[in-house]
Parts: structure tokens; sequence; C-alpha cells
């Protein structure tokens, strides 16, 4: 019985022999920094001998499921409710719509994972489709049935919700202007009673796209980290106060944006002077400069005292065509490429079948095709509004009252990056892309591609699936709040003419059904849940690079006449599995003109040597 199951653990995997590639290196200080604070490295001994969480929760799906606590704590607010719990719609489960898991680890990925869990701070990277967000989500799950305290975090909403985490910004309680608070006022401005409990509870914090995250910014997280605490405090004086600090991306892919807007010091905004690659503090008092180059994380003071343990992971998962694999890599490291193997990238007489989603590097490109391309198709308009779920632990989380907050429409505020429609219009014969893994199996992941080929009436299919699919407690209000949440969506859809049966490039034909992709809040147990209920579907005739991060495409066509920054094209041209599927459009000058940050480049080389490297 779907709604009285107990909430699910991951098991925990056999732990693979080492065959890691793995460095452990002692940061030298750098030769120009222009933070004035620095403090002394220090080891991590302290994670292992932290005290077990006080506040942990024994309660469990079933228990919640039976709390009396509904009226307050349940947000349903909306006419449609009334409505829905009046229609007829069938809702007896048939086959159960399975969320996919990840895949089987490698030797090197099961050891890292291993290492992450013993408590160490680790650093690791690799090429695109290396396995990093897969490895990701297995540390997550490993950790948090451990009962730690993981927060998982990331420099952008997009990035955040595809790990079911949160944004730096949100973790710290920041928003863009708190950056103009010097630092001690930063610091002062922490002791809110939710922040210092968080920081003070958090076990761990893994980091993902760390290549997007500014070094000021990774530095200011450390130090209002270490402002939880009393200067008497030996954790005041520990990175990140003491919490074990994972962190993982590629450097050679998409960089911060919008890096030094304001002043580490002082707060002022800063003055940039794209000739010289600076930015100058106007404070007369302050006047301090920043240098490009300072961007990247890795320049940070906190990363030295974060005292990492380096992972390079080896083997590309993504690709298998080793020619394509070196291909990539050497344009990931900006090695001269011939002029054969760029027209190799570039070869535009390649096949590319009709399921190739566009990729550009600007928004305005995009929704340019996908409108003109969805108005070319002479079919019905199927919509289907998403219904957006706050399930709020208000006892032990009254902070995220605001998080509550809704749109006219009815969506949640919080959830605006969500990569799921809020109002999806689809039509038979449209080009649709997969926003979440489904089946790793069929091969159904975030990314696949394919075309809608008719409706399943809804009556033969009713949707199975549960709001919480973390396999973690959450508050559960209401005993059959599942069924009315999906009888809600099911009313926001009822002049649609069915589910979309999509036949995807890999030949699988697929009836896709609403699923709600959640994010948990709260530093406690049962967490509060902020979940979109949605079919998992997007327009895919084109899609930005940036939103392509993280996918895995069959087809793709890469244009390349707008990129504006380094990794990006490198980015796009990575998101496919093979050369056959790949296609390269534009300005194709571009391809040469991007050749990596030298920066990143030397700094790889010089922590990894030999691993990066490519047999000429
Ligand atoms: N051990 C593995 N076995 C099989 N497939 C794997 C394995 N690890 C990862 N993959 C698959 O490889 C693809 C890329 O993985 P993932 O997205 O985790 O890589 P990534 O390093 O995060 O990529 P990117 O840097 O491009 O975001 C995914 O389809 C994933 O399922």
């Amino acid at each position: 019985m779907l709604l009285a199951a107990p909430w699910r653990r991951s098991a925990l995997s056999v732990l693979a022999p080492s065959s890691l590639v793995q460095m452990r290196f002692r940061q030298q200080p750098k030769a120009s920094t222009f933070y004035a604070l620095r403090i002394p490295s220090c080891s991590r001994e302290y994670a292992n001998s932290k005290k077990k969480r006080k506040k942990k929760q024994a309660a469990d799906g079933a228990d919640t499921a039976k709390s009396t606590n509904t009226a307050k704590s349940i947000e349903i607010g909306s006419q449609l409710l009334s409505e829905a719990l009046n229609t007829t719609v069938d809702l007896a489960p048939k086959q159960p719509y399975k969320i996919g898991d990840g895949p089987t680890l490698s030797a090197e990925q099961e050891d890292l994972v291993s290492r992450a869990v013993e408590g160490r701070n680790i650093f690791y990277t690799g090429s695109a489709g290396c396995g990093k967000s897969t490895v990701l989500r297995e540390i997550r799950d490993r950790l948090m049935g451990m009962d730690r305290i993981v927060h998982v975090l990331a420099p952008t909403g997009k990035v955040a919700m595809a790990n079911r985490g949160t944004t730096t910004w949100s973790f710290a309680g920041w928003t863009p202007n708190t950056h103009k608070f010097t630092l001690s006022e930063l610091k002062e401005f922490v002791p809110g009673q939710v922040l210092l409990d968080r920081f003070r509870n958090a076990d761990t914090i893994i980091l993902d796209e760390v290549s997007m995250v500014e070094a000021m910014h990774f530095d200011r997280l450390n130090e209002v980290m270490k402002a939880a605490y009393s200067p008497f405090n030996k954790r005041s004086t520990l990175p990140f106060g003491g919490t074990q600090i994972i962190v993982t991306g590629d450097f050679c892919q998409l960089p911060p944006v919008k890096p030094f807007s304001h002043c580490f010091e002082c707060g002022s905004d800063l003055v940039p002077n794209r000739r010289q690659n600076t930015y100058k503090c106007p404070s007369t008092e302050c006047g301090a400069s920043y240098h490009d180059d300072d961007k990247w994380a890795f320049r940070s003071k906190a990363w030295d005292e974060c005292n990492f343990e380096y992972v390079y992971l080896e083997k590309v998962h993504r690709q298998k065509d080793l020619e394509f694999v070196k291909l990539l890599q050497k344009y990931r490291l900006g090695l001269g490429m011939s002029d054969s193997e760029l027209a190799l990238l570039a070869n535009c007489n390649k096949t590319t079948d009709s399921y190739a989603v566009r990729l550009f590097p600007t928004r305005e490109e995009v929704r340019k095709v996908n409108d003109a391309e969805f108005r070319r198709i002479n079919a019905p308009v199927q919509t289907y509004k998403c219904v957006d779920v706050f399930l709020w632990n208000e006892e032990e989380h009254p902070h995220l009252r605001g998080k509550a907050t809704r749109n006219t429409d009815n969506s949640l505020k919080e959830l605006k990056d969500h990569s799921f429609e809020i109002e999806l219009n689809l039509k038979e014969g449209m080009q649709v892309l997969l926003l979440h893994n489904i089946s790793i199996s069929d091969r159904l992941v975030n990314g696949s591609q394919g075309v809608i080929i008719g409706f399943e009436p809804f009556e033969n299919a009713p949707p199975d699936f549960e709001i919480r699919d973390e396999g973690l407690p959450v508050f559960w209000p209401e005993y059959d709040v599942n069924k009315r949440k999906i009888s809600e969506f099911m009313m926001g859809c009822k002049e649609a003419e069915g589910w979309p049966i999509v036949r995807f490039a890999n030949g699988i034909t697929k009836t896709i059904y609403p699923i709600c992709q959640s994010i948990l809040y709260g530093d406690t147990r049962p967490y509060t849940l902020l979940g979109r209920i949605q079919l998992p579907l997007a327009a895919a005739w084109a899609l930005t690079v940036h939103k392509s991060q993280g996918m895995t495409l069959d087809n793709a066509v890469v244009n390349v006449t707008r990129a504006f920054t380094d990794g990006q094209i490198y980015v796009a041209l990575s998101r496919v599995r093979t050369l056959a599927g790949l296609k390269v459009e534009g300005d194709l000058a571009s391809l040469k003109r991007f050749r990596g940050n030298q920066q990143v480049l030397r700094w790889l080389k010089e922590k990894f040597g030999q691993s990066i490297a490519v047999d000429e």
C-alpha cells in the first residue's frame, strides 16, 4: 500500500578494492593573495570525533502518516483541491512507476565513496561524464543512511535542484545583496539561531559544480561557518567550522558567473577593468584589487585550509568511443588540435537524426527555435499544469514558513529554478527531452530524447507515484495527501487527451506519467518537503548549454557562434555519447578561439600530472 509504506533506505553497497588514482597534497600558499584574512591550515581529525546529533528523530513515514497535526501544517490551499476531491479519477495503482537507481559504481568510484564516508575533506574531479554527479548522489545517500546531516550545495538553483540540494546562498541565508556587507558584518549577520544551528549541526557539505563557485564566495562561506563558534572554541579555527567538506566539479567546464561583484573586505561594488582583467575597490579606505585569475575556488584561502585529498576519476562513462573521449579530452585541456581533428568535430555531413537537440550559448537563441518549432506542428495543444507541494514540519522548522509563498499561478516561488515546467504544453509530433532518470537499464535518463507519438487515455494508466521518493523521512501530515495531490494534478490536465507516449531515440517507446521531484528542507527529521508534480518532459528542439550541463544526450547539434565563455563549448560537445550523435554548426572559428583557461590548466597539471594526460 503506497501511503503506508515505510520510508526506504538505500542499502550499503559492497566496497570494492582500491584501484583509484588519488593524490594527497598539502597546498602551497599562493604567490599572490588579495584577501586580508589568512588562517593556518588545520587538519581534519576533528570530523571523526564529532558528537552524534542530539536532535535526531526516530520518526518514520508510518508514524508521521498518522500525525494529527494536519490543519496548520499542510499547505494545499487552492480551489482546485476541492474540485479534485470530487472527481472520479480512477487512482487504483497499476504498474508501479519506478524511479531509476544509479548505475553500479566502478572500482575507482567505489573507492572514492568509501573515502568520503570516512569523513575526509575531498576534492574530486574528472572529465565530463566520469560520474561526478553519480558519485555525489551515492555519497549523499550513504552518509544520510548513516544518520549524518548532509547539505548538498550548488552555486545555482538549477544544479541544486538536480541534486535535490540547495544553493550556497540559501544555505548561508544570503541574497546577492548580502555580499554588500563587510566581512565582519557578514559574520555578525550569522547569529540567527536557525543559521547557527544549521552550521553547527552540519556533518558534511557536498558542494557540486565548484567551477562555478567564485573564490570569495567560498571564502565567505568558510568565514561565516567559523563565526558560528566563539573564538575560544577550537572549531572557530577549523575550515568551515569543522564540517566535512566534499567538493566536486570540473574547472574546465563553466566558470563563475559575474565574479568579483563586491569587495571581500568592505562589500563595495567593484569596478572592473576589462583590459587588465582586474577589479578595483572604489573605497579609498579599502582600495583592494582583485585579478580575474583569482576567481576560481581553488585560489581561495578556504581551499588551502581544507587540505583536500585530491581524487581524479579517470574513466569516462558517458562516451565509450576512445577516439571521441580523447578528442574531448584534448579540447578540454586546450591542447592544440590538428585540422583533421577539428574537422572531425565540425563535420557537418554527419547524420544527425530528427531527435537531435540544438544547443545554443544564449537563451534568446533557444526560445526562438523552440517557439517556432512548436507553432509549426499542426496538432492540438495538450496542457499539463504542475502541482507544487509543501509538506511543512512546522514544529521543527518554523523558519521555513516563507517557502510556502506562491505565485498567482499557484506555483511555489521557491521552485522558480525547478526544471519541470509550471505549465507544460505538448503536441503529438513534438520533440521532447526527459528531465529525470526513469530507467537506467532502458537508458531513459535525464537528457534522453524522443518524439511524442500519441497519448494514452488517462483511465488506462492512472499514475502511481510517491510524493516522497527520497527514501528519507518526510513530514507527512495526512494519510491521503498523496492521493489528493495526484487528484489535484489530474484536475489540472483534465482537458488533455492523456499521457504522452514517447518514442525515444534508443528505440524504446514509453508512456510518460507524472512524478514528484522534490527537495528536502530543514536540518532535522522528518524533513520538510517542497516538490513539483509534473510530467518530466521539456521541448527539446533547443536548449542552452548551461541548461544542458549535467545531461547525457543521444544527439546534439552544437551551435558555437555566440559562445561567450571558457568551458561552454566543451560542456556542449561532451553532452553526447558518440561522435555520430554530434554535429557542430555556426562560426567554427569559435572552436579555436576558446582554448581553455590557462590558469586552470596549469593548476590541473600541477595537481594531477599524468592522470590528466592524453596519449598523443
Ligand atoms: N559506473 C558507471 N557505470 C555506468 N555508467 C555510469 C557510471 N558512472 C556514471 N555513469 C553514467 O555516465 C553518465 C555521466 O555520469 P555523470 O552525469 O555522473 O557524470 P559527470 O562527471 O557528473 O558529468 P558532467 O561533468 O558532464 O556533469 C550518466 O549517464 C551516468 O549514468
